[in-house]
């Protein structure tokens, strides 16, 4: 029988399943409906690749692998909370954190030597960085915010910080050498099985990877950041915003493009402590600093050194720190910059916060200060030079009349970068590296010097087509315009439009307004319609995606959690991803010290909704439909009334407002004519629920204001951890 899938995942999202999911389950019990949990937890993760490390009873089960499977199905129903995407920082910790609770498994590798330490490093890498989502993300995506969203943001908007046209606040991106100019690209007229290959300066030859299968209409990319021209730049950068006096900040994915942009990040601590490493290197080496996990994995080693050493250091870090610009900070009052852990300051939700906060961020005294946004490679970065120039020049955005901006993005089948990662080489040294076909032709070759990074991407023409396909069928159910986000000087983008062209002929594309603009142009177009309060929708490829669906929507409802976000697979089910942003980590922080969660569970319910939806019409069951329908009336509702968590220890918070939904839902339920088992089950649970209200909600927020403890972060005890999250035993009881 067909189920809905719920995942537990980590951080925030993690904590509110312990107090939504027995909620959901009581709801669709009666109606046949199974929700199964699968454990996609970092923890998780890490437990189901090393079971020859553990005890018989420590084993798991590699729930990803099978979700993986699932999800090319047509059975896939699967509700998708956002995971951690691991940096290295976070990785270890984790695995320190389960080495302590008793899982002997192995220490990560930095320099693996042995083969077994080889191996054991392969195993991390597998799940490092963004490693769940390409999994499961057998579809492409279409990311809205709902309209009972936009409604409650337009009565109700978020606070903008405002934009003065004198703002010194810019982006800072590569002019030369980086991925964008050095792009090429093609399109397979054949299937084919490639090799790619390091050919040096004397002509010997190192095979990279080979046995790469290529399908019939593939576009395949290949490129390379040249470290020389990002040295060059870095230390212009670091130059310009001392001399402009504005602060210096990092944006970059080392999740999701967990290979290249560690490397590139690592290059510019490197270059901002230069100093630094150049009269210690001999000493980091021995330590094995790698601050390709950030400038943080510097203050830890050294640590271990004699006093002495260790002070004279931390001395001439001090005069680093004095020499050069201000550093954007995470947080001032611990003293962590943007160049300390790679996972502090995602680019995608950290560019949007800047544009909301005036184009400032922290400065080492916790005051705001304009920012030189430091963005290397140039294939993307135009979007929030533009976002900022339009802000400069018409203030800040208001969502009180703003439109708004959804996204349908390429990502189906590991899509353009997200399929680079076992594509992409640090080169040991100059020459070229070639793409290879079977019968020896280089279809594709860049010249490299010692340390650049080379990339090949891949875009499956399937997938290409069911995205072409998405935004027409998106652009005439909401009948909106629609921007293909393509730029035809960038080698890839051109590719890819010869596609659009062809694949829109597929489709009734009659009275639509359907338009293909260079990412820069597309972005004013977009922003000038935003303010004016048009919508228009943008179409882009992957990585677009993910910037776009952090952009516009904290821009417009203050936080992208709040986004309906389906991936309709390409098999017939159904992946229904829960709001567009993280797993939130400062959330947990408030919790454990004042029992607060402030994490907003909205974007479960909207995909909870869907997937009833989804499930309904896929296994004929009629009560499922009924169920989505008033799940979206009680979250209408529950905006309404504002019984979203709120910021504050004492309010409302996760918890008060999951019981909220719970009255609401039970309340539609008992009012649909359309079910009887359903009215009137649920008559009978609102009474309950409405009886019990003041009950109920004193008892959550009675717990309030106390630190707790949950047991653990990556891996929490089950049983504390559910009384954490479950605290009123009158609304235990009644859900039970
Ligand atoms: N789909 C996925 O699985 C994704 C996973 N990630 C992972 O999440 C982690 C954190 O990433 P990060 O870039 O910091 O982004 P997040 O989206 O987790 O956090 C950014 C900020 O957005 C606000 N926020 C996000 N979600 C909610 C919510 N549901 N309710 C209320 N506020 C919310 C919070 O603001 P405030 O603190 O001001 O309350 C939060 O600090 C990383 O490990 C990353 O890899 C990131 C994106 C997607
Ligand atoms: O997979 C990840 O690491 C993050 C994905 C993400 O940010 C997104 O899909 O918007
Ligand atoms: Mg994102």
């Amino acid at each position: 029988m067909s189920k809905i899938i719920y995942t537990k995942t980590d951080e925030a999202p993690a904590l509110a399943t312990r107090s939504l999911l027995p909620i959901i389950q009581a709801f669709v019990k009666s109606s046949g409906i199974d929700v199964d949990t699968k454990d996609i937890s970092l923890a998780a993760r890490i437990l189901a690749v090393f079971p020859d490390f553990l005890k018989e009873d420590q084993r798991v089960t590699d729930d990803l692998e099978s979700l993986g499977k699932l999800a090319k199905n047509p059975e896939a129903n699967i509700i998708k909370l956002p995971n951690i995407s691991a940096s290295i920082p976070q990785l270890i910790s984790a695995i320190k954190e389960l080495q302590a609770k008793g899982f002997d498994i192995p220490n990560y590798p930095e320099n693996p030597k042995s083969d077994a330490e080889k191996d054991i490093r392969s195993r991390y890498d597998k799940i490092k960085g963004s490693a769940v989502n390409p999994v499961l993300r057998e579809g492409n995506s279409d990311r809205r915010a709902p309209k009972a969203v936009k409604n409650f943001a337009k009565k109700h908007p978020h606070s903008m910080g405002e934009w003065s046209s004198d703002s010194k606040t810019h982006v800072a991106t590569m002019s030369e050498g980086d991925f964008a100019h050095n792009e090429k690209s093609l399109t397979l007229n054949e299937a084919a099985t490639v090799k790619i290959v390091h050919t040096d300066n004397a002509g010997n030859t190192t095979t990279l990877k080979e046995g790469l299968g290529l399908l019939k209409g593939e576009i395949i990319d290949a490129t390379v950041l040249s470290v020389r021209a990002l040295f060059k730049f870095i230390e212009a950068q670091i130059a310009d915003a001392k001399e402009k006096n504005v602060l210096f900040s990092l944006h970059m994915k080392a999740t999701m493009m967990k290979v290249s942009d560690p490397i590139i990040f690592g290059h510019v601590v490197k270059i901002f402590f230069k100093d630094v490493f150049e009269k210690h290197e001999a000493v980091f080496n021995k330590i094995g600093v790698n601050v390709n996990s950030g400038f943080g994995n510097l203050l830890e080693n050294i640590q271990e050194l004699p006093e002495d050493k260790r002070k004279e250091i931390e001395a001439d870090i001090e005069l680093a720190y004095k020499n050069g610009p201000s550093l954007a900070m995470v947080n001032s009052d611990k003293g962590i910059t943007n160049l300390h852990v790679p996972s502090d300051v995602i680019i995608d939700a950290s560019m949007p916060a800047m544009i909301r906060t005036s184009g400032k961020m922290w400065n080492t005294k916790g005051e705001l200060q304009d920012t030189k946004a430091v963005i290397p490679d140039s294939s993307y970065a135009g979007i929030y030079s533009a976002t900022i120039d339009f802000c400069k020049k018409n203030g800040a955005f208001d969502p009180t009349t703003m439109g708004t901006v959804p996204n349908v993005g390429l990502m189906a089948q590991k899509a353009e970068e997200y399929g680079s990662h076992d594509k992409t080489f640090e080169i040991p040294s100059n020459g070229k590296v070639s793409v290879i076909d079977a019968s020896g032709n280089v279809l594709l070759e860049n010249t490299v010097e010692a340390g650049d990074i080379w990339r090949m991407c891949q875009a499956k023409d399937a997938p290409i087509q069911d995205w072409v396909k998405l935004a027409v069928t998106r652009a005439r159910a909401s009948n909106t315009p629609a921007v293909f986000w393509l730029d035809e000087n960038r080698a890839h983008d051109a590719e890819l439009i010869k596609k659009v062209n062809t694949y829109l002929k597929d489709h009734d594309t009659s009275g639509l307004d359907l338009r293909i603009l260079a990412p820069i142009e597309a972005t004013t177009f977009t922003c000038e319609r935003l303010i004016k309060g048009e919508d228009t929708i943008s179409v882009s490829g992957n990585v677009l995606r993910d910037y776009l669906t952090d952009l516009f929507p904290i821009l417009e409802v203050g936080t992208s959690a709040k986004m309906l976000s389906i991936v309709p697979l390409m098999n017939g089910g159904g992946l229904f991803e829960t709001g567009a942003g993280g797993s939130a980590p400062k959330h947990v922080q408030q919790l454990v010290e004042e029992n607060h969660l402030r994490w907003d569970s909205l974007g479960e319910f909207l995909a909870l909704a869907v997937a009833l939806e989804h499930f309904s019409s896929a296994n004929n069951n009629a009560k499922a439909k009924v169920l989505g329908e008033a799940l979206d009336t009680a979250t209408e509702k529950l905006l309404e009334n504002q019984k979203g968590p709120s910021r504050r220890v004492g309010e409302i918070d996760n918890r008060g407002s999951h019981f909220y939904l719970a009255l609401y839902w039970a309340q539609e339920l008992a009012n649909q004519n359309k079910d009887a088992d359903l009215k009137a089950e649920f008559t009978v649970f609102a009474k309950k629920l409405a009886d019990n209200e003041a009950v109920i909600v004193e008892e959550l927020s009675n717990v309030q204001g106390k630190p707790v403890d949950t047991g653990g972060y990556y891996k929490p005890n089950e049983v504390l951890v559910n009384q954490v999250m479950r605290p009123s035993k009158t609304f235990n009881a009644i859900i039970e």
